[in-house]
């Protein structure tokens, strides 16, 4: 173990709970090795406490236990072992649940306890009495084991509505036991705001316990929940990365601690951590397997992409026009989108992003916006293809087309027999370098034979070409009402093995479209690579 771990201030805690509620998520599954290495990248980014699951009820967590006390160097957070309080009419001794969590070695425990008496009485099938002693039992026991004991109160603002001293009466017994901390769960997630604050002002009011906030998210409300209950006294909050979590997930670590760092002025996590934000958050969703949410508070990739032109011509003069923070504060970027709701600046900007000048000439920027607008109205999109709108950029500021080659024609060719085989085949004509070429290739689509027979016939004169690979295709029909009058728009992501970048292409047919895409993809990837465009 390291020696000298780094550990938050104790006056408030951030505790993360991705690994065990997080995983209740439907369609997330995390090895052990999964854990673990989300596990390392909570504790790089700076929580305090890392709740790693069940032991004893789930054997995975029960071997993450066992492998992340020796093997995972905690520098900020420690490490928290999830169990219920002892079974109704069970010595706490005997527990076998409760023993599981001593054997998981984790310095802190926090125990699920029942706080609405009907809960108590349908899913325990116990007295209200005894519930309470299963609490105090529980917790005194383990804090005499030398545990730090946290206690979630599960379904607690429904309960405090059914009857309120009795919720009140689990968290004074919890205190009073010893749990540092005793967490208001709003585990069915249909709380709001302004009643959390009232519930948990409340309970601080009238049991003087350290109280915490673990917050579901069914009304939406997850994250204001939790601010809300941090603004009526709460010291302690539960989230989970990126929100996930039961049914439609939990509070969001990120906006909440972004939130408590950047709004409250409070220090959450340690020096530059914020910084790292966006990267962790994405680096979880890897790990997870879910693509990282685009319009995420703070760090989606959209969550500082401007696209209207007002908001662009503001934001030139100053991004704090329309920016609630500096997005480089949680390790975001801004980023301008081109569309036909671009004006002049979005035009400007953008081509600073991209690094053309367009030597503040209006009329320049003019014909690129009504361009825009134009392509835009056929079917064209430029906010999800920058590459073909930085062909279109440079191409005005030159005043003629960017080329590396010339279609003379092309074809694709299908042909299924009666046996269900098939064969396709595509040809394309071109001029590149004032040589006539023709290449013929196979593919097992159209668009694949297309892709290919460029290849064939580019390759021997720009041996670039080599590394460039089709990563992602998409296509969209547009009007598509009747049928084969709509407009096809096709959407191409290459890559060189380093980046990617994406183009569009918009047409009557599938394939007209995508050999457009294809064909800026390709010109673009050359003029990337550094490779002089020709007259051909
Ligand atoms: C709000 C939350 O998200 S809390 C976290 C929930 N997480 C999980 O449930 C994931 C892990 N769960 C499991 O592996 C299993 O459900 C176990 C091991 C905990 C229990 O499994 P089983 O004993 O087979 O029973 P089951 O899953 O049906 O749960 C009901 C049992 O838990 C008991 N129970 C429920 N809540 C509590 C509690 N807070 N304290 C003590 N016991 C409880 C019920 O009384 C019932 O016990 P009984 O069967 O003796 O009557
Ligand atoms: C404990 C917990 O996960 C809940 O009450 O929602």
């Amino acid at each position: 173990m390291n020696a000298t771990p780094e550990r938050p201030d104790d006056s408030f805690h951030v505790f993360d709970t991705t690994l065990r509620d997080g995983a209740q998520r439907e369609g997330i599954n995390l090895s052990v090795a999964d854990k673990l290495t989300i596990a390392r990248q909570l504790d790089e980014f700076g929580v305090g406490f890392i709740e790693g699951g069940w032991p004893g009820a789930v054997p995975r967590d029960t071997e993450f236990f066992r492998r992340a006390v020796d093997e995972v160097d905690f520098r900020h957070a420690q490490l928290v072992a999830f169990g219920s309080t002892r079974k109704a009419g069970v010595a706490v001794e005997e527990d076998a649940q409760v023993a599981a969590l001593l054997e998981a070695k984790a310095p802190v425990i926090c125990l699920v306890a029942k706080s609405h008496d009907r809960h108590v009485e349908l899913a325990l099938r116990t007295t209200l009495d005894e519930n309470l002693a299963m609490v105090r039992d529980t917790v005194s026991y383990l804090s005499g084991q030398g545990r730090r004991v946290f206690v979630d109160c599960e379904h607690f603002f429904d309960g405090f509505k059914a009857n309120p001293d009795y919720a009140k009466s689990v968290v004074r017994t919890a205190a009073e036991a010893g749990a540092d901390v005793v967490v208001l769960c709003d585990t069915n997630g249909g709380m709001l705001p302004a009643g959390v604050h009232a519930v948990v002002s409340e309970v601080i009011a009238d049991t003087g316990a350290r109280i915490g906030m673990h917050a579901q998210d069914d009304t939406g409300c997850a994250v204001a929940n939790t601010l809300a209950a941090v603004d009526a006294g709460a010291t302690h909050v539960q989230c989970t990365a990126n929100g996930y979590g039961e049914r439609v997930g939990n509070a969001n670590l990120f906006p909440v601690v972004a939130a408590l760092e950047l709004k409250y002025d409070r220090r959450v996590l340690p020096p530059g951590a914020l910084r790292e934000m966006t990267r962790i958050s994405h680096a979880i969703a890897e790990v997870v397997n879910l693509a990282p949410s685009t319009h995420q508070p703070y760090v989606g990739v959209s969550a500082f992409a401007h696209k209207a032109g007002l908001h662009a011509s503001a934001i030139k003069v100053d991004p704090d026009l329309y920016q609630h923070t500096d997005p480089e504060r949680v390790g975001n970027t801004m980023r301008m989108l081109v569309s036909d709701m671009a004006g002049r600046a979005s035009v400007e900007l953008k081509g600073k992003e991209l690094g053309v000048d367009l030597g503040g000439d209006r009329e320049l920027v003019g014909r690129v916006v009504e361009r825009i607008k134009q392509a835009e109205l056929r079917g064209y999109t430029y906010e999800a293809a920058d590459a073909s709108f930085e062909l279109l950029l440079r191409e005005e500021v030159a005043r003629r087309p960017l080329r590396y080659f010339r279609t003379e024609s092309w074809r694709a060719i299908t042909e299924y027999r009666p046996d269900g085989t098939h064969a396709i085949e595509a040809t394309v004509k071109l001029w590149a370098k004032g040589e006539r070429i023709i290449a013929t290739a196979e593919g097992n689509g159209p668009v694949n034979a297309l892709d290919r027979a460029l290849r064939v016939a580019l390759e021997r004169i720009h041996r670039e070409l080599a590394g460039f690979e089709l990563v992602d295709y998409k296509v969209r029909i547009l009007e598509g009402t009747h049928g084969s009058q709509s407009t096809t728009r096709v959407l191409v992501t290459t890559s060189d093995g380093r980046t990617e970048w994406s183009t569009v292409g918009v047409g009557d047919n599938i394939i007209a479209a995508s050999w457009q895409a294809l064909v800026d993809a390709y010109t673009f990837g050359l003029l990337r690579a550094g490779v002089a465009a020709d007259e051909a």
